[in-house]
């Protein structure tokens, strides 16, 4: 086994978990940190990707464009990379973000959409920076599925695509099935981006390596939607137990996890009722702070809320189901009481 190139992503997914809040001096110790500590791809934007700041998705704090600036500023060794949702975004964003100086874009899609990414990935390529599929909600859809979605996408261009376990919802051996495939599939990079909703975003990481994954991701103190992702400093450590060395300073990741990250954080990241509710009916993870204010809205339990959507299989950009079901579940409940 080799060690995985490492993406935090704290920057992005971290964003989904303070209410797109970011600050560009927050940016500039965070990035300053990882770069210090030596991961070599970091990625900032909102949560949901360039141009995502708007009523549907949470309006940013701080303009996305200022906080890309300030990271691409502050990196010194590290990759600036940044997200990308077709039809969130448009090029007209993926080439400021390129002028300011991001170095890789993740196109994300729902994994049976990768034909919707060629224009993108085309781009990317066309404006000299790296570009990645990220096949979201992957644990939807069998290995061989995925292997073909990813094919479509190495054929248009890209330099890795991930499998992506949006709900938190896989178990090792649904990460070993699906990396294998595209390790067999492709001839380039093959990616995993973890949830802990069921408790093992780290265990997955690492079936994922076993299958033969060359770049995992990991969010410092798991800073991410929902139950967070991997914990980059606790990946890292156990890389380091495994012999596998991605040349980035532990200690160094330690403190800006207690130091820096954790002060930002309205409290820390834990598997509670709506979290594993949600990794458990198959449930995006950015779609909890929306359930919550519905939840609260309508006077429900936000687990409810989850299992309809999961009976549902509401897959990212359908955002505007969340208030449909919570207002058909209160309707339910105001006829039967
Ligand atoms: C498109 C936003 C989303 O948070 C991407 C992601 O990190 C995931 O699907 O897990
Ligand atoms: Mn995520």
């Amino acid at each position: 086994m080799k060690a995985p190139r490492i993406t935090d992503t704290t920057l992005r997914d971290g964003a989904h978990a303070i209410s797109y809040s970011f600050t560009e001096e927050q940016v500039r110790e965070i990035v300053g940190g990882l770069d210090r500590a030596g991961v070599p791809v970091i990625e900032v934007s909102h949560g949901a990707g360039l141009n995502a700041s708007t009523i549907q998705q949470g309006f940013s704090k701080t303009p996305e464009f200022d906080l890309i600036r300030a990271a691409v500023e502050t990196a010194e060794k590290a990759k600036i990379a940044s997200l990308f949702v077709p039809g969130i975004g448009t090029s007209e964003e993926l080439r400021k973000a390129a002028e300011i100086g991001i170095g890789a874009i993740r196109v994300a899609v729902h994994c049976t959409e990768a034909d919707v990414t060629e224009q993108y990935i085309r781009l990317a390529k066309e404006l000299g920076i790296e570009a990645v599929g990220f096949l979201m909600m992957s644990h939807t859809q069998p290995a061989e599925v995925l292997a073909e979605q990813a094919k479509l996408m190495e054929s248009y261009g890209a330099d890795c695509v991930y499998v992506v376990d949006s709900a938190g919802a896989l178990v090792p051996q649904g990460v070993r099935e699906r990396v294998s495939a595209l390790k067999e599939a492709l001839s380039i990079d093959v990616g995993f981006h973890a949830h802990n909703n069921l408790g093992l975003a780290i265990g997955n990481s690492i079936a994922a390596l076993e299958a033969g994954a060359d770049q995992i991701d990991g969010t410092v103190r798991a800073l991410g939607a929902g139950a967070g992702n991997a914990p980059t400093e606790v990946l890292v450590a156990a890389l380091n137990k495994m012999d596998l060395n991605t040349g980035i300073d532990l200690s160094q990741l330690m403190d800006l996890s207690e130091e820096v990250v954790a002060p930002i954080m309205p409290g820390p990241i834990v598997i509670d009722r709506d979290n594993l509710s949600s990794g458990y009916a198959g449930v995006y993870n950015s779609f909890l702070l929306h359930v919550r204010h519905a939840a609260e809205k309508f006077d429900l339990n936000p687990t409810e809320i989850m299992e309809e959507l999961g009976k549902r299989q509401a897959i990212a950009g359908q955002e505007d189901w969340i208030l449909d079901v919570a207002l058909e579940l209160a309707k339910k409940k105001k006829v039967t009481v």
